[in-house]
């Protein structure tokens, strides 16, 4: 007797019996459906996903049966996938000749399946930075070039041109995120609105956090920018060996007030350090690729104490620490507002406009997370610029001088230099753009992701493509910024008679399109008071030996993560006498 199918038998033609023609129907059905799925794949040039076809097979075979047909044998069923995928194999170099020439940007030549692993691993444990393999690979293999890992494709920009192009003039395509299960998943970094997928959810926090930080708003952050900067000066002045420590305080102090009102206590804080043990766990996993569970999200169900799955054990501890700067600070500015001791800031002003009654938690979580988002974002970025600007001085003894000149001349030696005297400073404001140009903080910025199929000067782009782009490579590039870009030159962005000004470094320094740094106004004002007061209050010099002899700095900026900033190096802040920030 034959087997009854297992479904409602009130949906049969003639309970009981299967007419041959509907059992006919229903492997075409599954064949049909492969069919169109991988067409679907062929023509968004994505490689066939093995994780996503079987499913998919088994999904379309169970189908099947609701047209009341009696399974066939898994044998049959293999046998026509076979059959299927050879023939959309050889559809596909077929049609592959008749597709207008459109190709994939050129790249190295991959292996089948694994694609361009063993390549990405060397970029990721090298100890040469990405950006600099990547610029070399550009002059291999052109300005726009792609590499794929496990079906997993990466386009990189390494032109000023390329980048505008698509992720300026093209934003509304490319302003998604790849999506990191390493990072959001298992580190839990998901509430971080840098790393959401091109979204409403994300569009809120964006809005959230842009009304407080954008160019018109940001004055009201002055004085409290003023009171801290004028502290790192002070406390320069009593351990100026421990200047990467004060660097690090002023720009976690400053952010801090601003977001959550409160006032850091002097010795190392205590939400500072938060921060910085956060940080762990967002710079090694930022890196796309360092992570296997990057490219097979499935092994996130592994569990921690399966072989092989160390990252697991990590991916936890780094979580608690996520948890820790997400909801402490937080729990504090509540705890202030509840006690009535809260001071005007991004929290208070932001739940203050929330109706009395009525469900807020949507809005509650939307604040937490934008000022907890200003807490990472600002703080190794803002650091990284101002030691990059001290090592410049220490390097280039003349430049600093120039920019003391104009500095005294403006200010008589006389006060501390205000934002109101931006304006009539134009070589502190090259000094600024080579700072941000020379070394940049975040020199691949943070990838995009192309939300559906693109042409590009004759190259396909396809849906689901992570987009880098080279900020570093521009800013080297000496076709835009004149000769030994290397070297730290400010005078490349001082007007000289018949030449244009180069692409202001700030256009590349803080990202593209709608996805570009909504800190950035902030950032800039930080950067310029710190350096100014810098300026006006001491010689940034070279330290000396025991035997009184200059010691060279190294300039050294491979650091693991997404942010650069230059390792350790030793140099003298000599105060200079009678300078105002002293009397
Ligand atoms: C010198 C300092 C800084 C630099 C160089 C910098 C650079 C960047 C870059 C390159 C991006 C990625 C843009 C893209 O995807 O194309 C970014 C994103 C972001 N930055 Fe900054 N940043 C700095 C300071 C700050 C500060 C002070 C804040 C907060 C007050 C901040 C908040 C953010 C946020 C929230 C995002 C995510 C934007 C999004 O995905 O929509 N940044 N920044």
């Amino acid at each position: 007797m034959s087997k009854q199918p297992r479904y409602p038998t009130s949906s049969l033609p003639h309970a009981g019996t299967v007419p041959n023609k509907l059992q006919t129907g229903g492997c075409i059905t599954v064949q049909v459906g492969i069919v169109r799925f991988l067409i679907s794949c062929y023509l968004h040039y994505t490689p066939i996903p093995t994780e996503r076809v079987l499913p998919r097979i088994f999904i379309l075979y169970r189908r099947s049966s609701v047209c009341s047909v009696r399974r066939s044998s898994l044998m049959d069923l293999l046998k026509s996938v076979l059959i299927l995928s050879i023939s959309i194999f050889s559809l596909r170099l077929l049609v592959n000749r008749h597709r207008r020439g459109l190709h994939l940007p050129p790249g190295p030549k991959g292996l089948p399946i694994v694609g361009n692993f063993v390549e990405a691993r060397a970029v990721a444990n090298s100890n040469e930075p990405p950006w600099v393999t990547f610029s070399k690979w550009s002059h291999l293999y052109g300005d726009i070039f792609t590499f794929q890992v496990f079906g997993s494709r990466t386009v990189v920009l390494n032109s000023y041109k390329a980048i505008m192009d698509l992720l300026e003039r093209r934003a509304h395509n490319y302003s998604d995120r790849p999506s990191s299960p390493m990072l959001n998943e298992l580190v839990r970094w998901k509430w971080l609105f840098s790393l959401m997928r091109y979204s409403d959810w994300w569009r809120l926090h964006r809005r959230t956090f842009h009304q407080s930080f954008r160019s018109r708003i940001v004055p009201e952050y002055y004085e409290i920018q003023k009171q801290r900067t004028s502290l790192l000066i002070q406390r320069l002045v009593t351990s100026p060996k421990d200047f990467f420590g004060h660097v690090r305080a002023h720009s976690g102090e400053i952010i801090l007030e601003i977001v959550y009102g409160y006032r850091t206590q002097d010795k190392i804080d205590p939400y500072i350090k938060l921060v910085d043990v956060a940080m762990e766990g967002l710079n090694a996993p930022g890196v796309h690729g360092t992570f296997m569970v990057d490219f097979f999200p499935i092994l996130k169900h592994v569990p921690a104490w399966f072989p092989g799955a160390g990252f697991k054990t990590k991916a936890e501890v780094w979580a608690r620490n996520t948890d820790r700067v997400l909801d402490l600070p937080w729990a504090l500015a509540k705890k202030l507002m509840d006690e009535g001791r809260a001071v005007p800031c991004f929290c208070t002003r932001n739940l203050e406009k929330l109706p009395p009654s009525g469900d807020n938690s949507v809005m509650d979580e939307v604040i937490k997370n934008c000022a907890a988002i200003a807490l990472i974002a600002a703080g190794e970025t803002t650091v990284s610029a101002i030691l990059s600007f001290i090592l410049a001085m220490v390097l280039n003894p003349q430049v600093q001088t120039r920019a003391q000149k104009e500095l005294d001349e403006l200010t008589g030696f006389t006060r501390l230099p205000e934002f109101a005297d931006r304006k009539n400073l134009p070589y502190i404001d090259a000094v600024l753009s080579e700072t941000l140009r020379w070394n940049p903080v975040v020199p691949l910025a943070l990838p995009h992701r192309a939300v559906n199929d693109d042409i590009y000067e004759g190259y396909l782009i396809p849906k689901g493509s992570t987009i880098v782009p080279n900020a570093w490579a521009v800013l080297r590039d000496e076709s835009l910024y004149g000769p030994d870009t290397q070297n730290f030159n400010p005078d490349r962005f001082l007007k000289q008679d018949g030449k244009s000004l180069p692409p202001n470094p700030e256009l590349l320094a803080f990202g593209f399109g709608r996805r570009v740094c909504p800190g950035r106004y902030l950032a800039i004002n930080s950067l310029w008071l710190t350096m100014t007061y810098l300026l006006t209050s001491y010689t940034i010099a070279k330290e000396l030996d025991s035997e009184g002899k200059e010691i060279d700095p190294v300039v050294n900026y491979n650091t693991p993560g997404i942010t650069s900033h230059p390792h350790p190096f030793p140099c003298r802040f000599i105060p200079r006498s009678s300078a105002p920030s002293f009397n």
